[in-house]
């Protein structure tokens, strides 16, 4: 871990070296004349001097203040099911001011801002880089959090406490402090550099990513490539993601004669049920075996997980205890890898999970497709077909960072929405050697994870908008 710090603070160094150097030349380049004109460059020289330096100090000085400002983010609470999106939004539009950055905000939905920053390129003919990240998080429980989720606690040891510090609040803001540390550094984007701050992620982004995904608005700025959440890393890999499961919400219902809570027979609604909670929870082990024998990594298999049941005959005191129930329901959150056949689970459900033969139906609340509009499993390419993926390798590797091998992300992002419109999207949070807590009680990330975050996005950033080529990853507008 020192290691890692020091050659980050080395990177900083450098770029501060590197910056004042461009400054430096660019002077020596300018001047040429002599007598009072060489004094009032001499002058200049100085001036310009002595504010790359205090800009450089500044950027290297600034860590309480790039800390300070990520509290600040993480202390609106933009919990469901009652987000405050207007004072995210206000903030991150504060934010967008300070840096000079263009700024526009979409009402697709009332209520449900979607805020879009502007770093224009010099080139802006190329396809753009959208950097996007949600606002909302999802609730939690405070009393049984150690330190109150919208607090930003920082304890002794550096850890930043609150909801939405992995998920997804750091790394929006992190793409904003990269690009302080760019501008500061005198770095002009060849290709425009987006940002979209999207509300509703946590419940499916109909209203926020898919919405803007769907827009004029988005077809205008010419989207080459995105970046979107991944998830912590608990060891010293950082993680990318190439796809994602589809989620599947499947309710199945079980009927069954009414009866005597002390008759035995057959084709009980409640027994039926039982079987096929049976069926599905050897399914369940099966795959997960091959999680914990190490053939599979998590994203590779189909998840199933049940997540309600409801049965029984109310009474004033809670249930009737002597009534065997004509109907019994169980409802479960299903993930199928892109990379399977949809067709076989659905036959599964059909034949064993909710046969009719013993008196069970189905229905599913949610179901996405692991399919494009042409038939393909909707991935992004992670091999030298798509060269987003080796520059952003390249650009976490410059930085002394280690890459684990792609993956499928266990859930759902936003990047479906920007996948479903061709475009290649890459999921990528920047937290090594922390635990995955997104969703969980005491959510975390330590100051140094999310500095060193804000590193590996300067470089990033640096990287795609400096990226010329015209790539086969770029879907070209008409087809959109
Ligand atoms: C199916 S839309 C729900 C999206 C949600 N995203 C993050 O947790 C998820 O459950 O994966
Ligand atoms: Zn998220
Ligand atoms: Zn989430």
């Amino acid at each position: 871990m020192e290691d890692t710090l020091s050659s980050f603070d080395s990177y900083r160094r450098r770029r501060v070296k590197n910056s004042l150097q461009t400054r430096r030349n660019t002077m020596v380049i300018s001047s040429g004349g002599g007598g009072n004109s060489s004094c009032v460059l001499l002058v200049l020289y100085f001036c310009l001097f002595y504010q790359s330096l205090s800009l450089a100090l500044s950027s290297s000085s600034s860590s309480s203040e790039i800390i300070s400002r990520f509290q600040q983010y993480l202390q609106i609470n933009t919990a469901h099911p009652n987000p405050n999106y207007y004072e995210a939004a206000d903030f991150i539009l504060s934010q967008a001011k300070s840096l000079s950055l263009e700024s526009h905000t979409l009402e697709f939905v009332k209520a449900k801002p979607v805020v879009v920053l502007k770093w224009p390129g010099t080139n802006p003919n190329l396809p753009s880089i959208l950097l996007n990240s949600h606002t909302d998080v999802v609730p939690s429980e405070p009393h049984k959090w150690s330190h109150p989720p919208f607090d930003a606690h920082i304890d002794d040891d550096g850890r930043i406490y609150a909801r939405g510090s992995q998920d997804m609040k750091c790394v929006g803001l992190q793409y904003l402090e990269a690009i302080r540390k760019l501008k500061n550094s005198g770095f002009h984007p060849l290709r425009t550099v987006y940002l979209s701050f999207v509300p509703d992620e946590e419940i499916g982004g109909h209203d926020g990513a898919e919405k803007l995904a769907d827009s004029d608005y988005f077809k205008k700025m010419n989207v080459g490539i995105v970046l979107d959440e991944g998830l912590a890393s608990p060891n010293e890999y950082y993680r990318m993601f190439y796809a994602e499961r589809c989620p599947w919400w499947l309710v199945i219902k079980a009927s069954g004669a009414p009866g005597h809570g002390a008759k035995l027979y057959d084709n009980t609604a409640m027994e039926n049920l039982l079987k096929s909670i049976e069926n599905v929870r050897r399914f369940r082990a099966a795959q997960f075996d091959l999680v914990k024998a190490g053939l599979k990594a998590e994203g590779q298999v189909i998840s199933v997980n049940m997540v309600f049941l409801k049965a029984g005959t109310p009474s004033p005191t809670g249930f009737v205890m002597n009534l065997q129930p004509s109907e019994a329901e169980a409802g479960f959150d299903i993930r199928v890898p892109p990379t399977t056949d949809p067709a076989y689970l659905e036959r599964r459900i059909a034949e064993e999970w909710a046969p009719a033969s013993r008196n069970m139906t189905y229905e599913f609340k949610q179901k996405g497709s692991v399919y494009d509009k042409f038939g393909k499993p909707i991935l992004t390419a992670d091999d030298s077909s798509n060269p987003w993926w080796a520059l952003l390798e390249g650009a976490v590797k410059k930085v002394n960072g280690k890459l684990g091998k792609p993956e499928i992300f266990p859930a759902s992002t936003d990047a479906r929405s920007f996948r479903d419109k061709g475009l290649p999207a890459i999921g990528f949070s920047p937290m090594t050697n922390t635990p995955i807590l997104l969703h969980d009680h005491n959510e975390f990330l330590r100051k140094d994870e999310y500095l060193k975050g804000v590193d590996i996005y300067e470089s990033i950033i640096e990287a795609y908008a400096s990226y010329l080529e015209h790539t086969k990853g770029e879907v070209p507008r008409d087809e959109l």
